[in-house]
């Protein structure tokens, strides 16, 4: 329960508030602290209204206590800090200070009161006490910070949340819960600040010079300095003057991150007992009033509820949430979905119609919901005709409002979960079924809590023209990154789908022999007719390199008339085991080996083919099992469902296993790896706006293709250019970072010898400068393939940075290779982090040292 001022009692003379100890019954939560404020900002609290509280209820009371030599001091204090106030929760009420001279100053106040606002702890009385300063232990139930506490009536926000809309319309709100005080974070400024880059103790380096940062204030201090800063870092990487103090939120994300900085100065031991205090100590938790449920500050119970529940939500950070309780779904104030935690858990107001900010006339559980989840409905097959209001469970049943019978589940079906994956929408957490009995218990969950924080899922779309190998790149992800690539039911249906592909390059290869007999026909006919005229029905008995016999021959036609009438996949597999000694004789055949030989003069069949077909024996016996290497190499794998969707994280290398653990947490990284078919983009874009949320798009081309035409005669390299264009100029993804991948480079290299890379008219001024004995890359020459890869990226380069004003990244690559591809999504992951901390650089006020290795932009 939130301590309460009596505003009665505030009198325009006092200097100070303070509190009286709290004498109540044992609570089973931390005692929130209260901090006397300035009185020019002052009223910080609201009216505890009498309507509201149950007469069961006691609240502690903090009663407004003049201080008795205080009016010099708070003046004084006053000029050195910024004039705010805080109220706090600590869970040890006793004020202590980090050293003596300060703790003279606070002699008089009553026990039960954190007397607050940054202490100064000048310069001097720190460096006389050097020595004392390392070695003391500072109690961390001190807590003071700046924050701004406003009512309802004015308000003036300091600090918007990121991302996080804060909700403006209590005002109006006739119910007194409603008058909670707002808390607003607020930075404290560090108490030095030498001349940009330098350190903030000793004021010299530069913007270069590797430093630690104060989780509070962003002070930043040298590796000699860092420890006389920061002492013994009780509550982890604080100066110490912020001992105490509310940690800046932005930077919660690193706590118990270590640097190599701190990792150089102190033993392991060390390191890590100061990462584990920096990461529970109760001065750095999430304060409760910071976090907004249904339009209400939460009571620091409320909070442990949710977060020690069985699904708790993930990434809590200070700002408003909305939270259906009926459902368990979750998100920020004014925005769709974000995540289903547990159900049914007492903590914030009553969902509001408008919390989601929907404009569908489609409600779920009171709440308007937003077009992106009516989408989700419509395609999971909810009826949504006639604004229906929906009464969805937290299992996902739903039913219309007012009628009593269940019409369905809408995560029932396998699909919605992609479709959910997809959309950002979430989806229920297979623990849901145990949310209410067991609640996991508070310093263990919040460990997991935390690892949880460090584990953002980053959303990678996969694109390229068809052909270009985006299926490839995607099963060698899965191949590269999953324990379990495929499972038992897709290797079946993968299995089926190479068959099928086999009997079509069969056919193929029959109807390249067909056309290949009666050329040979041709020519010999038109030999013999120069001999004898006469015998024309002899033409057919004529044999050629490529006839076959009357069995194979009917096999033949009955095989090709299949293919032309599609009925491939419907008559195969069914067919394969009483075909499949035809199928060995017919491969042995000579005149198909003949055929085989000249697969180069068959347009159709793709390069893959001669991967199948070479053991088109044993792939087509009944028992066969298809390979990784096999899934990989199979065409139309990926294709079936239109999207593709796998969420992944690099694996730990060993070199990476040695180190600390707070290292690990890059490989703890989730990406999402979204393949979308070019069809589905293209023109119309019908996807495009699910897209609003991926970190980066990553498009690829066949350079191969740069002399192939398409069926209506355009050139290959130009539909990828065109599709490139249309993607990078839509507006979803004007933030977005791209990345170019030029694919098929083994083909390109071999092709390029024959083939001018001038065929492509983009690319009518290649002209490299070769020499002359380029034939083993002899001299460190490039070779042509070499050359031509670099020309089209510059190519594409150019063409990006024209249109969008950016940089465009580009990367070759092999997407048959394991190794090409992992290289590439390493890059991809890389200008993501990167991208990430220019984020945070952009956020951060000393934006430039904040790439520096020990900064806390990891
Ligand atoms: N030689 C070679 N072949 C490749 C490479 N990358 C892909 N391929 C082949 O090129 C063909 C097309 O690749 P896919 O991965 O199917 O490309 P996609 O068209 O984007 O994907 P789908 O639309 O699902 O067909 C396949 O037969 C691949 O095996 C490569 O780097 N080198
Ligand atoms: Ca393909």
């Amino acid at each position: 329960m939130p301590l309460k001022m009596k505003p009665d009692s505030i009198h325009e003379d006092d200097d100070c508030l303070f509190a009286v100890e709290y004498d109540g019954p044992p609570l089973p939560y931390d005692i929130p602290r209260a901090v006397p404020i300035n009185m020019d900002r002052i009223p910080v609290a609201a009216v505890v209204s009498p309507v509201c509280i149950s007469a069961a209820m006691s609240f502690p009371v903090i009663q407004p206590i003049l201080s008795i030599d205080s009016t010099k001091k708070q003046l004084s204090r006053e000029k050195m800090v910024s004039p705010t106030s805080v109220i706090e929760h600590v869970s040890d009420s006793t004020a202590v200070s980090p050293t003596e001279e300060v703790s003279g100053e606070l002699e008089e106040t009553t026990r039960g009161l954190a007397f607050c606002d940054s202490f100064e702890v000048s310069e001097e009385k720190e460096s006389l006490d050097n020595e004392s300063v390392l070695s003391m232990d500072y109690p961390s139930s001190r807590v003071t910070g700046d924050c701004v506490s406003e009512t309802g009536g004015k308000k003036q926000q300091v600090v918007t949340f990121l991302g996080i809309a804060s909700d403006d319309d209590d005002d109006e709100e006739e119910d007194c819960i409603q008058k909670r005080t707002r808390v607003v974070p607020v930075k404290k400024q560090p108490q030095t600040k030498g001349k940009k880059g330098s350190c903030y103790r000793c004021f010299k380096g530069n913007r270069f010079t590797e430093k630690e940062v104060c989780l509070v204030c962003d002070a930043k201090y040298c590796s000699s300095c860092v420890l006389r800063a920061m002492g013994s870092m009780p509550e982890g990487r604080k100066c110490v003057s912020c001992i105490g103090c509310p940690i800046d939120e932005s930077k919660r994300g690193s706590l118990g991150k270590c640097s190599r900085m701190l990792k150089r100065l102190l033993n392991d031991l060390e390191v890590k007992q100061i990462m584990k205090t920096e990461r529970f100590c109760e001065a750095n938790q999430l304060p409760a009033e910071y976090v907004y449920v249904n339009g209400q500050p939460l009571y620091p119970e409320e909070l442990v509820a949710l977060q020690t529940c069985a699904n708790p939500p993930k990434k809590l950070k200070p700002g408003d949430y909305w939270y259906d309780k009926v459902s368990g779904l979750w998100g920020k104030e004014g925005e769709k979905p974000y995540q289903i935690i547990s159900p049914h858990l007492n903590v914030g107001g009553p969902i509001s119609a408008e919390a989601s900010n929907g404009n569908t006339q489609v409600f779920i559980n009171g709440r308007e919901i937003t077009k992106v989840e009516l989408r989700m409905l419509q395609l999971a097959g909810v009826q949504c005709a006639g604004n229906p209001h929906f009464w969805v469970n937290e299992d996902g049943s739903y039913q219309e409002e007012g009628q009593k019978n269940t019409k369905g589940y809408i995560w029932g079906k396998a699909g919605t979960k992609l479709l959910c994956a997809v959309l950002s929408l979430p989806v229920p957490s297979k623990s849901i079924s145990n949310a209410s009995g067991d609640q996991l218990h508070s310093a263990n969950s919040r460990s997991i809590l935390d690892h949880l924080e460090h584990r953002t899922l980053q959303k990678i779309l996969l694109v390229g023209n068809s052909g270009s190998g985006t299926s490839t790149i995607f099963k060698q992800a899965k191949i590269l990154y999953k324990d379990i690539p495929f499972l038992e039911d897709e290797r079946e249906n993968i299995k089926v789908i190479i068959q099928t592909n086999v009997y079509g390059y069969l056919g193929m290869l029959l109807e390249g022999r067909e056309r290949f007999e009666e050329e040979a026909l041709g020519v010999m006919n038109a030999k013999q007719s120069l001999i004898e005229d006469e015998e024309g029905d002899a033409k057919s008995n004529i044999k050629t390199l490529y006839s076959i016999g009357p069995r194979l021959k009917a096999f033949s036609d009955w095989l090709l008339k299949t293919m032309a009438a599609g009925n491939l996949g419907v008559i195969f597999p069914a067919a394969s085991r009483e075909y499949a000694p035809l199928v060995e004789e017919l491969w042995r055949d000579a005149a198909i080996q003949a055929t085989y030989k000249r697969r180069s003069e068959l347009g159709l069949l793709p390069s893959v083919a001669s991967y199948f077909l070479e053991r088109a024996i044993d792939v087509l016996t009944p028992d066969y099992e298809p390979s990784d290497l096999d899934i990989l190499y199979a065409e139309g794998v990926t294709s079936s469902s239109g999207l593709a969707c796998l969420d992944f994280s690099f694996p730990q290398t060993a070199a990476e296993e040695n180190l600390d653990p707070s290292d690990h947490l890059d490989s703890l990284l989730r990406y999402q790896l979204i393949r979308v078919p070019s069809r589905g983009l293209g023109e119309n874009c019908k996807w495009i706006d699910m897209f609003e949320d991926v970190g980066m798009v990553v498009f690829v081309v066949s350079m191969s293709d740069y002399d192939q035409v398409s069926e209506d005669g355009t050139n290959k390299m130009l539909l990828a250019k065109k599709l490139f264009e249309s993607i990078i100029t839509h507006p979803i993804f004007e933030q977005m970072d791209f990345l170019l991948i030029l694919n098929k480079y083994d083909l390109l290299e071999e092709k390029v010898e024959r083939v001018p890379l001038t065929r492509c008219e983009w690319f009518q001024d290649f002209n490299p400068v070769v020499s002359r004995h380029r034939s083993n890359n002899n001299n460190g020459n490039p070779t042509l393939g070499q050359l031509a890869f670099h020309y089209m990226a510059v190519k594409f380069k150019r063409f990006y940075s024209s249109l969008t004003g950016k940089k465009l990244f580009v990367s070759s690559s092999k997407s048959l290779d394991p190794n090409s591809v992992d290289a590439s999504l390493k890059l991809a992951m890389e200008i993501l982090k990167w991208s990430e901390e220019r984020a945070n650089i952009c956020m951060s006020e000393y934006s430039m040292y904040s790439t520096e290795p020990s900064s806390f932009s990891n």
